[in-house]
């Protein structure tokens, strides 16, 4: 087992964001097998992807479950370690995105050379602009017939509104693609189609191209002169920039980029992916000009009321965040954490100060994609797989005992669509179940309940594909097949008047002794925000025994789980227990249960219960002239734009609609901007829905 202490100086926690399709996977393989990890290159449209190792991914070929893998990459005689985790594409996926996000350092966004910039590499762009996360672009797929690189640069401006600083250009198109131009260096790296694409040679710019080379090679040297000080007075005196200095500008560009709200100065890259061709110069932009730890510095949390930070240094107190849960076969449960500060060690107790318990620290490992490393610790920056931990899900911190923080932790959003799933066997309920455990430990987004009226099982989740990979990865991984019913927008329910004094008496002769129980009382809307339930007990002197209490309160918490409308969960409700009374022989915990619950569903029943439909805040991104169809079209939703601005030369509207009126949103959107324009959509609130819903 090795201990290795990490130079920070060294790390990369880098993602690989693109549009499906664009070849995230397949970029992902070869920097896996560059950096020696991976044996073979394994074909995404054969299957043998290691990255999309869930049997379900390779059937679909699109990326799913995030998994972080470890590489090594070398560049001038340095080693570095370059942590990648995997980010999917789809925006139902938002949670997967978001928890990717949130550890990562910079990011390598990936395009389709043919098809440019897609709407959704804009939702991802978008995605990485709120978080401020540097990236630098690769050009993918240069061997296509209709490949562009330079169309794909001028819409990297044009819908990104990022500054495209030109590095690399191609050499060569299409079927005659055989590498780039090294506009820093001015070089040629030209791979001979011989062999797996490992050998490239490196030469002279070829005569025909030394023109359009100086030409861009000045472009760039502009560009940055234009955001960089140092450059700029080079260029004033007339002096022309060493390769060192440059690649030292770039990079300090494209770090500040990620924190700046107003321009994204990004690196720009080229290749092909499936040909082998451009992949090891991307490797050596992603050390150059990604940023390390240190240059992310130190993470905010909150400790005693206050708001501390923590350094990224193995010298302070420790501080980690995890950021998923997996089950991985014959282990048990895995938890991904990223270490911010100070040091994990294997057979250590931490502190998760979220749950306030104490958990140790079993095996840690270094994952590489389906591989596994023991080490015996972990330091600031680095990201691992923790076995052990038994309380700890996503988002939450583990600290050190004696110096207590809570990193900020990620929100995430309520399920917002349902489909009744049923197995198709009728011995299989209980694998059912044990399915749907498993994949709601791993999936925070993913919540369950049953129908009060069908019995149904019924799942909720962030989308309907978001659904249907589930379903799938019910039948893959534990063999249950399921029958799934439509989806719908999950409802949830309150009241919207105070009742008081509603009494009910249980009274039942059963053989033996019988059963009693008498309470009263009073329900209330509670108005905050995120409340969703209170007990108050007003009962004294003994007219209901201390030992009942719980019982009651647990009676009524029981009915919340199903409405009197509908049988959707119920949020937002006091309950306040006035009075009752008991017989020393006949009443029970079971008894006081039942009539807390009864007297509950009268008191609801009358205090004004309406139906509760999810409303998603959602942020559009177009182009200046679409957006008085976009408005309107909001409009005619029963949605309402909230504000307007601009980001990066594109403008946003903020708006609140209903999810039940979002249904079949992508293709409308499409329709009215033919592609152009983008959106997100997360949970915002409850509103009360129309009658008729
Ligand atoms: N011609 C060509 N095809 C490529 C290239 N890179 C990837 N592809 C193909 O494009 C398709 C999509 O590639 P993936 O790597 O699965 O794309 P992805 O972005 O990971 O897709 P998701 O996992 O669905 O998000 C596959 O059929 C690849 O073989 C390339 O450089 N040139």
């Amino acid at each position: 087992m090795v201990t290795t202490v990490l130079d920070l100086a060294t790390v990369r926690n880098i993602g690989i964001m693109a549009h499906i399709d664009a070849g995230k996977t397949t970029v992902t393989e070869r920097i896996l097998y560059y950096t020696g990890i991976s044996h073979r290159i394994g074909e995404v449209h054969d299957g043998a992807a290691t990255m999309d190792y869930l049997p379900q991914e390779r059937k679909r070929g699109i990326t799913i479950t995030s998994a972080a893998t470890t590489c090594h990459w070398s560049l001038s005689g340095t080693d570095h370690v370059v942590n990648i985790i995997d980010t999917p594409g789809h925006v139902d996926f938002t949670v997967e995105v978001e928890r990717c996000l949130r550890v990562l350092d910079g990011a390598v966004a990936v395009f389709d050379g043919v098809a440019g910039v897609e709407p959704q590499s804009e939702t991802v762009w978008r995605q990485a602009d709120r978080y401020g996360v540097p990236r630098i672009c690769f050009v993918n797929k240069l061997d296509r017939a209709g490949a562009d690189f330079h169309r794909c640069v001028d819409m990297i401006a044009d819908r990104l509104g990022a500054v495209p600083l030109v590095v690399q250009l191609p050499l060569g198109a299409e079927d005659g693609f055989t590498g780039v131009l090294d506009l820093v260096s001015r070089r040629a790296l030209v791979w001979d189609g011989a062999g797996d694409g490992e050998e490239f040679a490196v030469t002279a710019v070829p005569a025909e191209h030394a023109e359009a080379v100086e030409r861009w090679r000045a472009r760039l040297v502009e560009t940055v002169a234009e955001h960089d000080e140092e450059i700029l007075e080079l260029v004033v005196a007339g002096a022309e920039p060493s390769r060192e200095r440059l690649h030292a500008a770039i990079r300090r560009l494209t770090i500040a980029s990620g924190r700046s709200d107003d321009v994204t100065v990004t690196p720009v890259f080229c290749g092909t992916a499936l040909r082998n061709k451009g992949v090891q110069p991307l490797l050596d932009g992603v050390v150059r000009y990604l940023p390390s730890p240190l240059d992310v510095g130190a993470v905010e949390g909150f400790a005693n009321g206050g708001t501390v930070t923590r350094g990224p240094s193995d010298t302070e107190p420790l501080s980690a965040l995890a950021f998923k849960v997996t089950s991985a076969r014959h282990l048990g449960r895995l938890t991904f954490v990223r270490v911010y500060s100070g040091r994990l060690e294997t057979g250590a107790t931490v502190l998760n100060p979220v749950r306030g318990r104490r958990e140790r620290i079993g095996k840690i490992y270094r994952m590489h994609a389906d591989r596994r490393e023991e080490i015996g610790s972990a330091g600031a920056g680095d990201i691992v797989a923790v076995l052990g931990l038994k309380q700890t899900t996503t988002g939450e911190t583990l600290c050190d005992e004696r110096a207590p923080v809570v990193l900020e932790s990620m929100e995430f959003p309520a399920p917002v669509i349902e489909v009744a799933v049923e197995p198709r066997a009728r011995g299989d309920q209980d694998r059912l179940g044990a399915a749907i455990a498993r994949l709601a430990e791993e999936d925070p987004s993913f919540q369950v309940r049953t129908d009060p009226e069908t019995g149904q099982t019924v799942i909720g989740g962030m989308g309907e594909l978001h659904l249907e990979v589930l379903v799938d990865r019910m039948k893959e991984e534990s063999g249950v097949e399921v029958a799934v019913g439509r989806p719908r927008v999950a409802y949830r329910e309150t009241i919207r008047r105070a009742v008081q004094k509603v009494g009910f008496t249980l009274r039942r002769q059963t053989g033996g002794h019988g059963q009693y129980a008498k309470v009263q009382i009073s329900v209330e809307p509670i108005t905050a925000d995120d409340a969703t339930y209170e007990f108050v007990n007003e009962v004294t002197g003994g007219r209901i025994p201390k030992e009942f209490i719980p019982s009651v309160d647990a009676g009524c918490q029981e009915a919340m789980r199903s409405g009197v409308l509908a049988g959707h969960e119920m949020v937002g409700v006091r309950v306040i227990l006035q009075d009752g009374d008991f017989h020393p022989v006949d009443s029970s915990e079971p008894a006081f249960r039942i009539a807390g619950a009864q007297a509950f569903r009268e008191a609801v029943r009358r205090a004004g219960p309406v139906l509760l439909e999810p409303v998603m805040a959602v942020e559009v991104t177009t182009p200046e002239e679409h957006m008085g169809d976009i408005i309107g079209d909001i409009g005619a939703r029963r949605g309402r734009v909230r504000g307007m601005r601009e980001r990066s030369g594109a403008r946003v509207v903020d708006a609140l609609v209903p999810l039940a009126e979002m249904f079949g949103y992508v293709g409308d959107l499409r329709g009215l901007t033919s592609g152009r324009a983008s959106y997100t959509m997360r949970f915002d609130s409850y509103a009360e829905a129309p009658r008729d819903a």
